[in-house]
């Protein structure tokens, strides 16, 4: 598929060998770690380093119920006049909302990752886009810990993955990237900043949650031993991820489980190059430590 054959009408579209051309040059990176990691902090650092580098931010703001002129934002304005707050919502009572959360961010990363880039970054010569999280992390992560802690059923699970699928493959060239960059952090720490940051809907939010995100990334990020697992016995298609040492789902342990190969659904994951940065320490406030961060992405796309 070529890079904009089904893409919709977006923003302003550039000519077609202009946006090839493009498209050629761009480099696209995911910045995934857990929640309170350092992620915005460590972007606003990429984004002040080089012009050619651009920053897609996570759309909390479409999740909270930000107001904003944005058109974009405003086709949830009536349901979330009544629902009010999702990412609230999400915390408040995730058997209720995760399956619906999890559905809009995963459609709100997907229009994200379709926007035109700005005229600016369409000139630059060695163009990059830093995505906050991306459609992987979405699935892989969150949906997929929600699923095993049974805040998202089978049913919804596989509803859930048949979307993402179908967006993924529908989008193919604009979903794909050409590497991550994974901050590494301790679940502690993350709670320590996620306290500190004190977003009024992450109140609740426990250190168990923070250690299972965790261990999500590491399984993904750094050990690179996640592995498909089918639920046989329920015949949904439905499928899950879990970490080679666990042989059973928590969720379905009397169901039959047959392992096969990591990551067989997205060819492009299995190779994908990754960058792990340990930012547990504080690099805020230091700018030694921000130049050898930096210095490391740099080495990283150049490579
Ligand atoms: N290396 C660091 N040292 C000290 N404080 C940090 C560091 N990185 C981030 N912080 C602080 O921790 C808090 C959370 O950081 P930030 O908002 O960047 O996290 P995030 O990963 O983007 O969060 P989310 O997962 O919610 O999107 C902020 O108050 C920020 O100032
Ligand atoms: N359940 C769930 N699924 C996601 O895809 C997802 N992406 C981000 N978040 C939560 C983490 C922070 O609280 C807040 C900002 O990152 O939003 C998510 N939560």
């Amino acid at each position: 598929m070529r890079p904009s054959a089904k893409r919709p009408c977006l923003g302003p579209a550039a000519p077609d060998s202009l946006n090839s051309s493009f498209q050629k040059r761009l480099t696209k990176v995911s910045i995934e770690g857990n929640i309170a990691a350092g992620k915005s902090t460590f972007v606003r650092l990429l984004e002040k380093y080089s012009e050619e580098w651009e920053v897609i931010p996570e759309p909390i703001a479409k999740w909270c119920n930000v107001q904003s002129t944005d058109s974009e934002y405003k086709e949830l304005t009536s349901s979330q006049k009544n629902g009010g707050n999702l990412l609230g919502m999400l915390y408040d009572k995730p058997t209720r909302w995760a399956y619906t959360f999890q559905t809009f961010a995963c459609l709100s990363r997907v229009k994200a990752q379709l926007k035109a880039a700005s005229a600016k970054l369409q000139e630059a010569e060695h163009p990059v886009q830093f995505y906050e999280r991306s459609v992987f992390s979405d699935r892989y992560v969150f949906a997929s810990n929600l699923f095993e802690s049974g805040c998202i059923n089978e049913t919804e699970w596989a509803i859930y993955q048949d979307l993402h699928t179908w967006f993924l493959t529908t989008f193919e060239s604009d979903m794909q990237l050409d590497g991550i960059i994974y901050l590494r952090t301790t679940p502690e720490k993350c709670m320590e900043r996620l306290q500190i940051r004190g977003r009024e809907e992450e109140q609740g939010v426990e250190l168990e949650y923070l250690e299972s995100l965790h261990h999500k990334h590491e399984t993904w990020l750094h050990e690179r031993t996640m592995k498909r697992i089918y639920l046989e016995e329920l015949n949904l298609g439905c499928s899950s991820y879990l970490p080679i040492p666990r042989q059973t789902c928590e969720r379905s342990p009397q169901i039959c489980l047959t392992w096969c190969q990591p990551w067989v659904d997205f060819d492009n994951l299995r190779e994908m190059p990754i960058l792990v940065l340990d930012v547990n320490e504080d690099f805020k406030n230091d700018k030694i430590k921000q130049e050898d961060l930096i210095d490391k992405v740099k080495a990283f796309l150049k490579s």
